[in-house]
């Protein structure tokens, strides 16, 4: 197949056509979703929950953040590999650039960052010197202390407003993807046809061009999980088996469905 690019996953939007994103933080199971044709590997800091056993996402360093994408690199043969930078990593441009740099070197093809116009600059210098950027926005795990909680967001006519501009802003500096989490579906699907790069969806309703799931919740692993998770490993007796059938529901259209979605 030979690795997965950014101009592969915008032909694939052209065409409306699916793909699929997991999260991954060692090599055995960056190799498993890989194989289970999952386009995107994200090495998300959601470690901080499902490795870590913390409560959010904020304890994760950089440190923790490198050893991960070192280990998932060195397994993913043509998936694309995202990693997120992790709270306060991405404070100015400078230490913007001198942290991507260290994802990058441990072997990822972008980075994450969550957040919309105050990142113009970065994303913009970032491109510029080499660094694809994948934005997310809605809501961002990062802010969950601003936020007062793991809340839907972009309910409210001033709320979506921002949202919508925020991702126009952040293609216009340069990013190639971005994440939409936890946003009513039309908010979502609206996004997604207004903007030329691919839009990966969590919780954010079927009209997004591709999906992302934590691979512990979609195993079923998690003790808590948000509306939107389907436990995948139901009829399966495989974890491949279960990662298959994520990428595959996405694929047909059997994922997410409204239950899954907020309005
Ligand atoms: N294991 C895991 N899975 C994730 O999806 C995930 C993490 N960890 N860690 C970082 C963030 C936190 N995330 C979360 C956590 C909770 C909800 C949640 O419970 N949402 C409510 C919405 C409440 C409302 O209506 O406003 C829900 O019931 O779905 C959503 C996203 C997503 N990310
Ligand atoms: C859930 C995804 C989008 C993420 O940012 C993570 O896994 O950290
Ligand atoms: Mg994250």
């Amino acid at each position: 197949m030979g690795k997965v690019t950014v101009s592969t996953l915008k032909k694939m939007k052209a065409e409306g056509e699916k793909f699929v994103c997991i999260t991954a933080y060692d090599a055995t199971f960056a190799r498993v979703v890989g194989e289970a044709g999952a386009e995107v590997i994200l090495v998300g800091d959601s470690l901080g929950n499902v490795i870590q056993g913390h409560d959010s996402t904020i304890p994760v360093t950089m440190d923790h953040m490198v050893y991960h994408t070192d280990c998932v690199c060195r397994a993913a043969v043509d998936s694309l590999v995202i990693a997120d930078l992790p709270f306060m990593a991405y404070t100015t441009p400078e230490q913007t650039m001198a942290n991507a740099t260290r994802l990058m070197q441990a072997g990822a093809q972008m980075v994450k960052m969550e957040g919309g116009v105050w990142l113009s600059e970065s994303i913009s210098m970032l491109v510029e010197r080499g660094v694809p950027v994948c934005a997310h926005l809605g809501l961002t795990p990062q802010s969950v202390n601003v936020f007062g909680g793991y809340r839907v967001q972009g309910r409210t006519p001033k709320g979506a407003k921002s949202i919508l501009a925020d991702a126009v802003e952040i293609q216009d500096a340069g990013a190639s993807l971005l994440v939409l989490e936890c946003i009513p579906q039309d908010l979502a699907a609206d996004i997604s046809s207004k903007l030329d790069i691919p839009v990966i969806g969590i919780g954010a309703g079927p009209g997004t061009d591709a999906q992302v799931l934590v691979l512990h919740d979609l195993l079923g692993l998690s003790e808590h999980t948000a509306r939107f998770v389907q436990n995948f490993m139901a009829g399966q007796d495989s974890i491949a088996g279960g990662v298959r059938a994520f990428v595959e529901a996405v694929k047909s259209g059997d994922y997410p469905r409204p239950e899954h979605s907020y309005q």
